[in-house]
């Protein structure tokens, strides 16, 4: 099998967002969610804020330490570590991701962003540690049943099934599944009427990121950055409450950057609850609600962007204690601080449309 082939797992086969306390689902909650016809159709993505708004008044009082408590977390984990050998790549003791807000994980090269990542979706087991999900233990759950109680995930290296067009990859992410059996696959009225449904709700999701043009392409032959906007698309067709992205800029032309950056706001305003890892501080300060940094395994500091990107351990962990090298807009990390901050498009090919979805974009990671 190919090493960008997968079971699938990456988003798909969820069944369901179980019920929670939140807010309930407004109009656009209920209907982009799904694909359909709701009211952030009619939105540019990226331009809804109503979440966003209710994010940052929730989290206005929790204290900027690491641990913190938040007033309505949908993921909760306690004293989870991981060693490799002799190394210990995570030890977290307590951390709390806030629902319905966009949290960022960052911290440098080696931190163990992915590993955590890996723990809590259930691809990596822990030598200690708990975790719940929407007040349900998730600690030692296979990553397919993970995502079947509505966390799923996007990969650092994208996992769409090369061998497989856009469309089928988008089914494989659908939430029911029920021709699988074998009985159910003997009797078509039982799958046809599902499989019409997956179609229909997979072609809105591809217009919406503008992959419909690629419908009938195999996945391996999109840029990088088009197999980002299908793995998140894909990952979407199970209906999840949580996503979680694994840097989801690394190797995107900056002509996606925009796309990406609104489709990542648009899931958040459609009540998710988004946790990504990223080494682009302009996306970490321009989306997150909050910010959660990592280093050699333990979480050194939590707050605001603007806060915690001023926070003197934060510049430490970053730079090693050379404090006259801020981080932000103006001074963007670079490479011997930070591995990237954006591939380059090494062919410069400008983008399509506005929001460049049928350009090429240069890294494939
Ligand atoms: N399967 C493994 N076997 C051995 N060591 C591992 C394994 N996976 C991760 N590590 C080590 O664990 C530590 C944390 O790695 P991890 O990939 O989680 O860091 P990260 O913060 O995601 O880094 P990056 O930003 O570079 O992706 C590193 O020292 C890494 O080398």
């Amino acid at each position: 099998m190919p090493a960008d082939q997968t079971d699938g797992t990456a988003g798909a086969h969820a069944v369901g967002a179980t019920g929670h306390d939140g807010p309930a689902p407004t109009a656009a909650t209920s209907g982009a969610a799904t694909g359909s016809t709701g009211a952030t159709a009619t939105l540019a993505p990226g331009e809804g804020t109503e979440f966003r708004d209710r994010a940052t008044v929730a989290l206005a009082d929790v204290p900027r330490v690491p641990g913190s408590k938040k007033p309505d977390p949908i993921l909760v984990a306690d004293g989870v570590v991981r060693r490799f050998g002799g190394l210990t790549a995570v030890d977290v003791q307590h951390v709390e991701i806030q629902r319905h807000a966009i949290t960022a994980l960052i911290g440098p090269n080696g931190a163990g962003k992915t590993t955590l990542f890996n723990l809590l979706t259930g691809f990596d087991r822990p030598d200690e540690g708990s975790w719940t999900f929407d007040g349900q233990t998730l600690s030692k759950v296979a990553a397919h049943k993970v995502a079947r109680r509505g966390m799923v995930r996007t990969f650092q290296l994208t996992k769409a099934l090369s061998r497989l067009t856009v469309i089928e990859n988008m089914r494989l992410g659908a939430k029911k599944q029920r021709g699988e059996g074998i009985l159910a696959a003997l009797v078509k009225p039982l799958w046809a009427k599902e499989e019409r449904e997956n179609t229909a709700r997979a072609d809105d999701l591809l217009r919406r990121f503008k992959l419909d043009a690629k419908r009938a392409d195999f996945a391996g032959s999109l840029s990088g950055g088009q197999r980002k906007l299908l793995e998140m698309a894909r990952a979407l067709m199970s209906e999840p409450q949580m996503v979680m992205l694994d840097e989801p800029m690394a190797g995107v032309n900056p002509a996606l950057t925009q796309s990406l950056l609104g489709h990542v706001k648009d899931l958040r305003e459609q009540g998710m609850t988004v946790l990504f890892v990223e080494h682009d501080m302009d996306m970490v300060r321009d989306i997150s609600d909050w910010v959660i940094v990592m280093a050699q395994g333990t979480i050194v500091a939590e707050g605001p962007p603007d806060t915690v990107m001023a926070d003197p351990a934060v510049i430490d962990a970053y730079l090693g204690g050379h404090h006259d090298e801020p981080l932000g807009d103006d001074d963007p990390l670079d490479e011997d601080h930070l591995h990237y901050r954006h591939e380059e498009d090494p062919a410069g090919t400008p983008p399509v449309d506005g929001h460049g979805a049928t350009s090429t974009e240069g890294g494939t990671r």
